[in-house]
């Protein structure tokens, strides 16, 4: 039975929220704030689904060690030291009881960067004075208290941490961002908002909310560019957490170039959790990060220096468009029930495969150069049956959408891998979220298209590193990071919103797609000497003739 909701709910959410402030608010904001600003603690960042917000526990001189499965750099110098284990059983966001151990100590220490270690924060220190404790105590206390907050407000005890550099630890709460006035009446009700004068805030909701924020509670949001505080976050993790880096790897161990028969590779077998080394030295630079959220950014980033970074391209099909479509698809009232849904189903049944449209004739799939059960059109199965919801239940649509969105996503991040000659792309973001099926489908593709020269990664913090660079680049003196080569931005984008590529962004594209087709060209007999490759179905077909160049500089750590 066709399980597909026919019925379009309009749901009139105000945007800008425009409902005035209660007499309750008024009262905050009028109210004469203490000598006392707490607000160098936090970092918000207000997306546009998404609203995330860090905060720092400062430890007092007597506290304990806080436990947390993540451990900072300079713990991992010592011998014996925990780490966040992986192994395929693992989930990525749930570690397992008992920590193993390994030995990092051959690691150097992280290279200082313009947010490491943090030796300019003078705003954490003013935090010992008594008045603030006294402030910073009652915070604690309501944060610490709860694990819900007002209507979609969650705290993610499993991803809190200690830097011991700063000596405090992180942890992390999200909300909606639509209920971001109701998060504002919650801050004031509980008379938080007194005790805080200016607060780090990144995001485009650091511009859309900050009138807000200072009419209903009386406070500044330091507005931090989006991109900057990504990559100050990304660094900061990078270089201060162990166990943080992962991608996945197959079961399997890859085809050796003995093997003289066809081999499939499925991507079912793609699900080996592996951990991954953090920044080691310059030779990690250039990266790609892909930022996955409502929207997607690309950013290149070539250094470890505060502007050392270009978003060079950006893609509007992203988590928005998988939860908005499964919204309207599917009877799934969270984002993680969609996400069990389409564990559970089967993209087959909506996609059109290559040999729907070129039947099973092996001589001409050959001269095509693709297999006959890969993808030809996402969705389009759909669009040559009589009945198009026939034998097809929400499960099915729920795990096409997100296969379509995450295809998508790893086509460009591998072409823009390519363009920049990188061999690392961190996918960030939290479209990713327990998002296994995503996380593995980007390894394999990215492994799979650039043949083991360019690796999918992840981190375990992937929706909260730019609260966590507001939070750090806040803590730097409050001025906002303006990229590397600014002077180029003011190259014209186009007003309208649904036109995503600029005229430059073309001709980057297109000079890229000019050299891809010269070197296809000059490699073209090697190219056919590898055999049949292709990528999207359900399992890929991968006749290599010779072993795979591994150009990787990231250092594999054996899996345990
Ligand atoms: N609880 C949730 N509610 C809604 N979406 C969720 C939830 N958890 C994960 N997601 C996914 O994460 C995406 C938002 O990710 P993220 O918070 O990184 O982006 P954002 O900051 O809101 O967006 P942008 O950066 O484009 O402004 C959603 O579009 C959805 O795909
Ligand atoms: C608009 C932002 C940067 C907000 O985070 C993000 O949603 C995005 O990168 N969207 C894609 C926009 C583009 O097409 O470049």
């Amino acid at each position: 039975m066709v399980m597909t909701k026919m019925v379009l709910q309009v749901q009139v959410e105000s945007e800008t929220p425009a409902t005035p402030p209660t007499s309750l608010q008024l009262l905050a904001s009028n109210q004469t704030k203490n000598n006392v600003d707490i607000g160098s603690i936090f970092g918000l960042d207000v997306g546009g689904t998404l609203s995330k917000l860090v905060y720092f526990e400062k430890s007092s001189p007597h506290s304990n060690s806080h436990t947390s499965p993540f451990l900072d750099s300079r713990r991992r110098q010592n011998s014996d030291i925990p780490t966040f284990p992986t192994s395929p059983q693992t989930s990525p966001k749930n570690p397992p009881s008992e920590p193993r151990s390994k030995d990092t100590s051959n690691l150097p220490p992280p290279s200082p960067t313009h947010n490491h270690p943090l030796k300019r924060i003078n705003s954490l220190n003013s935090l010992h004075r008594h008045s603030h404790r006294a402030a910073l105590d009652e915070f604690y206390k309501f944060a610490n208290e709860h694990n819900t907050f007002g209507q979609s407000g969650i705290k993610e005890p499993h991803l809190s941490f200690q830097s011991r550099s700063l000596g405090g630890s992180f942890h992390f709460i999200h909300f909606e961002t639509r209920h971001m006035p109701s998060a504002i009446d919650l801050i004031s009700e509980n008379g938080l908002a007194q005790n805080i004068k200016n607060m780090g805030c990144t995001g485009g909701g650091a511009h859309k909310y900050s009138e807000m924020w200072r009419s209903r509670v009386n406070i500044n949001m330091i507005k931090q560019a989006e991109m900057a505080s990504l990559v100050a976050g990304i660094e900061f993790v990078l270089k201060s957490l162990v166990g943080e880096c992962f991608t996945f790897k197959p079961q399997r161990s890859p085809v050796t170039s003995s093997s003289s028969s066809p081999r499939k590779i499925t991507e079912e077998e793609w699900s080996r959790k592996v951990q991954r080394d953090s920044i080691r030295d310059r030779t990690t630079y250039p990266y790609i990060v892909v930022s996955i959220g409502t929207g997607v950014s690309f950013i290149r980033v070539d250094g470890p220096g505060p502007s050392q970074f270009e978003r060079v391209t950006g893609s509007t099909i992203g988590g928005g468009t998988y939860w908005g479509l499964c919204r309207l698809l599917t009877d799934c009232e969270t984002f993680s029930d969609v996400l069990q849904l389409a564990e559970m189903g089967d993209s087959g049944k909506v996609d059109m495969l290559v040999k729907d449209i070129y039947g099973t004739n092996p001589e001409a799939l050959r001269k095509l150069k693709l297999p006959g059960n890969i993808v030809a059109s996402s969705f389009g199965k759909l669009a040559t049956k009589n009945n198009p919801s026939d034998g097809i239940d929400q499960k099915d649509l729920a795990r096409a959408i997100l296969m379509m969105t995450t295809n998508n996503i790893a086509h460009i991040a591998y072409l823009t891998a390519r363009l920049y000659k990188t061999s690392r792309i961190y996918f960030i973001g939290n479209f990713l979220r327990h998002n296994n099926v995503s996380c593995q489908r980007l390894s394999y593709s990215i492994d799979y298209w650039s043949n083991g020269t360019v690796e999918g990664l992840f981190l375990e913090h992937e929706g909260y590193l730019g609260a966590l660079g507001a939070f750090l680049l806040g803590q730097e003196g409050g001025e906002e990071v303006k990229p590397m080569k600014e002077k180029r931005r003011s190259r014209r984008r186009s007003q309208s919103a649904g036109e995503a590529i600029c005229k430059e962004d073309v001709e980057r594209i297109v000079k890229g797609a000019e050299k891809l087709k010269r070197e296809g060209e000059g490699e073209e007999e090697e190219e056919e000497s590898e055999g049949t490759t292709g990528i999207y179905g359900g399992e890929v077909f991968a006749e290599p003739k010779k072993e795979r160049q591994r150009r990787v500089t990231t250092t594999y750590i054996p899996n345990m």
